[in-house]
């Protein structure tokens, strides 16, 4: 291996103990207790492992956290019922609803309902139309998280060729405009299942960020000599957890290159603790 291995693990606990003073300081001036509440309906996999471990991190941080788990039988009105209350909900800051949601409920109204002042993820259109503007509210925790690991190897990105793999809402999408603002200044093309000649493309990428969710799909013909890579993938293969990255090859071509786990996953949720906090802020500062 010839890669620096970005080690998001340890990036991560820096950043939760800098949270923790903040939220230390918030805390004493305002006597308000950062409040994230997470609801799950069913039970994905990767799902459980994320709320697992940001439970561990919110204790950690000093900001409170509350899981509601509701079965994978519950009614979309159900759960706009909750999400109403906790909307209103003086003591909640911060709203994290999990995805996917079962078949029955249509993902894109339970996110609409979410208060964008609350909105912890920045999937409300309010907060990406403000991150799109370049006037974000809350940062999208994922791509957040990708920005901080690119910047401990390179800390000036501007003019350099990103290239994204994957265009969801939650990464790839809000990850293209983060590395286009203005301060970051690199030049992105997002690639997704229907791009043409992908190996050509990606091999143009001083940055590839992979976030398609199939294991070990970037190869290492995929990558410029020196690029740094990024792995957002969080596959399940044989027990195990693996990236969308064929890290040991990947790994031999690549000046610098994310693990999983231990890379991208904790990242997003310092970041989600990072925007419990401006939630409170927020919150207690507009009344
Ligand atoms: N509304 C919503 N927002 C999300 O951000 C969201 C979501 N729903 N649904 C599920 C996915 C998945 N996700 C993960 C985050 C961190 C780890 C994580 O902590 N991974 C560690 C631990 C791995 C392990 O212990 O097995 C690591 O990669 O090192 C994993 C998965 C966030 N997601």
């Amino acid at each position: 291996m010839s890669a620096t291995l970005l080690d998001g693990k340890g990036l991560a606990a820096r950043l939760r103990e800098e949270l923790r003073g903040e939220v230390e300081t918030f805390t004493s001036q305002t006597g308000v207790t950062p409040h994230l509440v997470v609801v799950l309906v069913g039970e994905d996999p990767a799902s459980q492992v994320y709320v697992r471990n940001k439970e561990k991190a919110c204790v950690a941080a000093g900001v409170k956290s509350t899981l509601y788990r509701l079965s994978s039988e519950t009614s979309q009105n159900e759960l706009l019922d909750l999400i109403a209350k906790l909307n209103t909900d003086q003591d909640v800051h911060g709203i994290l609803v999990q995805l996917p949601l079962p078949k029955q409920i249509e993902e894109q109204a339970v996110l609409d309902s979410v208060s964008p002042l609350k909105d912890v993820d920045a999937f409300h259109p309010e907060n990406v139309g403000l991150l799109v503007q370049g006037r974000p509210r809350f940062l999208p925790c994922t791509p957040a998280g990708c920005m901080q690991l690119i910047a401990e190897v390179c800390p000036n990105t501007s003019g350099m060729h990103a290239v994204v793999l994957g265009r969801s809402e939650i990464v790839g999408k809000p990850m293209g405009l983060l590395l286009i603002q203005r301060g970051a200044d690199a030049t992105v093309t997002t690639c997704h299942s229907r791009t043409r000649n992908l190996q050509e493309i990606t091999r143009q990428a001083d940055i590839l960020i992979a976030a398609i969710g199939k294991a070990n799909f970037v190869t290492a013909e995929m990558v410029k000599p020196g690029a740094i890579v990024i792995d957002v993938g969080i596959n399940r293969v044989d027990g195990k957890l693996v990236g969308d990255v064929d890290f040991t090859p990947v790994s031999q071509i690549a000046s610098a290159i994310t693990p999983v786990p231990g890379g991208v996953g904790p990242m997003t949720i310092a970041n989600l603790l990072k925007n419990a906090l401006t939630a409170a802020r927020l919150q207690t500062f507009s009344k």
